[in-house]
């Protein structure tokens, strides 16, 4: 069993085997801690890249976020170390590699995959939002499969921790920042859009607003301009779900609870997602 994040890992704890991808930032390879035998993946970044997109930050505060989150649904981090000129991110191997992948091969997913793929997302959502973090990214290559099949949450890149609305609420805005006043604008909803997103393209292969041009994809996504094609026959229940999820109004989305309610997701997920 790989340790918590205290101990101080170094690159001579582990063998490393294949590569498993490659990132912006680097690659990911197999590795096999060597006293557990724990098999790991084990992510490796540039600093010299990351100093040049300045996103030293954004990985510290992904690592400090991950770290602390368990949950079947969710990537564990078990811990990092960096040396010279790397930093390493000690992270849960996914047997089953990237969703997008399996999404373009079968196309589209049944009702039965996408609805549990939605359901054990939504869990997974619900324990994040309970720990004030929203993940923001929410996105097919964003997702990983375990190997029994499981979706894993992964790249918190873009997460962040909400503040509590007291210190919000009560404190003025007028000295936050923009980038705060920014987060402060989303909230927790962004995550049940992109999830209402991911259940559409799940089952018709392409996300609902999706054009040749951002800027059309901007207007369609402002709009709401919602659409259902006649092919592949969808339940309407699926649509109802999915009609609840993508409202403009942020604080009229369907709330997490509620979608693991919805007919559609009750008489198609599998429960033990
Ligand atoms: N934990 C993992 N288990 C199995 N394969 C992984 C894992 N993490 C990453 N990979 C593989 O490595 C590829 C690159 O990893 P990742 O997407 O995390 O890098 P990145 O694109 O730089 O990160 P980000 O998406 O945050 O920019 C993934 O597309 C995936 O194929
Ligand atoms: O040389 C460093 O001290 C260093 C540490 C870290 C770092 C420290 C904790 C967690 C984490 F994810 C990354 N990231 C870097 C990125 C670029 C250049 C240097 C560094
Ligand atoms: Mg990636």
């Amino acid at each position: 069993k790989v340790s918590t994040v205290e101990k101080r890992w170094t690159l001579n704890d582990f063998d490393i085997g294949k590569p498993l991808g490659r990132g912006k930032f680097g690659h990911v390879y197999l590795a096999r801690e060597k006293k557990s035998n724990h098999i790991v993946a084990l992510k490796v970044l540039f600093k010299s890249q990351l100093k040049q997109s300045q996103v030293e930050h954004q990985l510290r505060r992904e690592v400090e976020i991950q770290s602390h989150l368990r949950h079947p649904n969710i990537l564990r981090l078990y811990g990092y170390f960096y040396d010279q000129t790397r930093v390493y991110l000690i992270l849960e191997y996914a047997a089953k590699g990237e969703l997008y992948k399996e999404l373009q091969k079968c196309k589209y997913f049944s009702e039965r995959r996408a609805a549990t793929y939605i359901a054990s997302l939504a869990r997974a959502l619900i324990y994040l939002h309970g720990k004030h973090v929203i993940h923001r990214d929410i996105k097919p290559e964003n997702l990983l499969i375990g190997v029994q099949g499981e979706l894993k949450i992964a790249d918190f890149g873009w997460s962040v921790h909400t503040f509590n609305r007291r210190r919000t609420m009560c404190g003025t805005l007028d000295y936050l920042p923009p980038e705060m006043v920014e987060s402060v604008e989303h909230d927790a909803s962004v995550d049940i859009w992109s999830l209402g997103i991911l259940c559409y393209e799940f089952l018709y292969g392409v996300p609902p607003f999706e054009a040749k041009e951002h800027s059309d994809t901007y207007r369609r996504i402002i709009k709401v301009d919602l659409k259902f094609p006649p092919k592949p026959l969808v339940a309407s229940a699926a649509k109802d779900l999915i009609s609840q999820m993508l409202v403009k109004e942020s604080s009229r989305r369907l709330p997490l609870h509620k979608l693991l309610e919805h007919p559609w997701i009750v008489q198609n997920a599998d429960p033990s997602g």
